[in-house]
């Protein structure tokens, strides 16, 4: 009789102690993510930004994702290179992207940018510190979306036919606990050191300590590597291009894919404005308002796990995609409404958006892995990822400009760590409506994929262990 061997991956304390290491790194990288967003108030007035410009730099994190298909590239390099390699690779992009933000954040470029081509002025001219950090934030963009599709991998591979959903949603909660400190430690950062650049240096020490640790990670994979090979598992299929082709023909997976730049672009660019909306919508004081959107990827946190075991035990994927996006909707459509603008209306609604922020997410990385083989599954998160990346580089654009072109309402003298700012006030009304625009949208690809399911039957609704 064939005797089957544990491996490494079959121990309990191993998985766990890999997800501890993977995910630290993902907390730093969303630390760095939205460690500006606080400071959207204060980016303006001392580096001279409109709305605009912050949207730009914002929308930087996309740029290069986008338009040089890095994306495309970093999944064939984790199909071909593996985790280890890839993992290590995305963190020293992201250590020279942070840098470069840091730079141009801490007041070292001064003036303005125009792009003229021809003589055709091609954008409106913009600070030139605002284009030099988002073209580190660009950068920066590229090795942290390099990292969250190798830690997918990782992941999946090291808890496959296990707690797969209920570990994918760690992992996420992980990054979520990066967002929820990035809303409110920049400020007192700031406050402290008076200089707005302060969280980015912190990011980037808490990034070289998340390249060590990543480093252990890659002990311990090196080790599962030989106890498969000793055990003929078979190594991981490497990266081709006609995989793109026959994940391309997968029908569920472009509903997922558009399902999730839908919802993605109505949370992680709200979450770039959510602390200025708490300002100036519901009058919160400027050092305590991060404490409320913070709720977001602090109840994200704490219920991300709940729905990815809900998911690996009872099933419903599809049905709590629905539910999610339903949500999503709700909420942005009570933000648009003027007259909503009491505090405990902006902490419920924070809340609600936190629970739709943890159902959409547990539910949809698992379902990707349950409807591409293994093999392919770099390669598909990474399409995915790119397909995302649309809407995390446009919608923060769109987002600025409409804001500078339609909701300014005036602008009011206020002191800002001890200096009298002049702050431009705006009205978040259209803002939130493209968002619940966004989320209605998400909830119609959302009901496609529970259609195609059931022709299909990939099992999104089943369990995905049995109990
Ligand atoms: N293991 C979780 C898979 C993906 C998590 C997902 N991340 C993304 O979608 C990234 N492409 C974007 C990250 C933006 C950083 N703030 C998530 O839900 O965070």
């Amino acid at each position: 009789m064939n005797e089957i061997k544990a491996t490494l991956r079959d121990s309990k304390t191993a998985r766990w102690m890999v997800l501890i290491l993977v995910s630290f790194t993902m907390m730093c990288a969303y630390y760095l993510t939205d460690a500006m967003a606080p400071l959207q108030e204060r980016l303006q007035a001392n580096l001279s930004w409109s709305a605009s410009d912050y949207g730009f730099f914002t929308s930087g994190y996309g740029w290069f994702n986008v338009f040089l298909l890095m994306l495309v590239f970093s999944g064939m390099i984790l199909d071909k290179m593996g985790v280890r390699f890839t993992g290590i690779l995305s963190i020293g992009i992201m250590l020279i992207g942070a840098a470069i933000k840091y730079w141009a954040i801490s007041g070292h470029v001064q003036g303005m940018f125009e792009l003229n081509i021809l003589g055709w002025q091609a954008i409106s001219s913009s600070a030139k510190s605002s284009v030099v950090a988002g073209f580190g934030f660009a950068i920066f963009g590229v090795g942290c979306e390099m990292f969250g599709i190798a830690a997918n991998k990782a992941v999946v591979r090291w808890f496959r036919g296990k707690e797969m959903a209920l570990a994918i949603g760690l992992n996420t909660s992980t990054g979520r606990i990066g967002t929820a400190l990035a809303m409110f430690t920049p400020i007192p950062l700031v406050r402290m050191t008076g200089d707005i650049s302060a969280p980015v240096l912190l990011a980037l020490v808490l990034l070289c300590i998340g390249m060590l640790v990543f480093i252990l990670f890659t002990v311990m994979d090196r080790k599962l590597d030989k106890e498969d090979a000793d055990a003929g598992v078979a190594a991981d299929e490497e990266f081709k291009f006609a995989d793109i082709l026959e994940i391309g023909k997968n029908r569920a997976f472009w509903y997922i894919t558009t399902l999730c730049v839908l919802f993605y672009s109505a949370v992680f660019p709200f979450i770039k404005y959510a602390v200025n909306l708490m300002v100036q919508k519901f009058d919160i004081s400027d050092s305590f308002a991060g404490y409320i959107p913070a709720l977001l990827p602090f109840g994200a946190l704490l219920l991300t796990p709940v729905f990815g075991n809900l998911f690996d035990k009872k099933g419903k994927g599809a049905t709590i995609m629905i539910i999610g996006s339903i949500l999503l909707v709700c909420v942005h459509l009570l933000f648009s409404i003027p007259s909503l603008n009491s505090f405990p209306i902006a902490i419920g609604l924070v809340i609600l958006l936190g629970i739709a922020f943890s159902m959409v997410p547990a539910a949809m990385w698992p379902s990707i892995a349950k409807i591409i083989p293994h093999s392919k599954l770099g390669t598909a998160y990474a399409m995915t990822f790119w397909v995302q990346n649309w809407g995390l580089m446009g919608v923060p654009l769109l987002i600025g400009v409409v804001l500078d072109k339609y909701c300014i309402t005036g602008t009011i003298t206020k002191l800002v760590d001890g200096k009298e700012q002049v702050i431009t006030q705006y009205n978040y009304m259209i803002p939130m409506l493209i968002f619940a625009f966004f989320g209605f949208l998400a909830i119609g690809f959302a009901l496609l994929l529970k259609a195609e399911d059931r022709k299909k039957g990939y099992g999104l609704e089943r369990p995905n262990i049995k109990e």
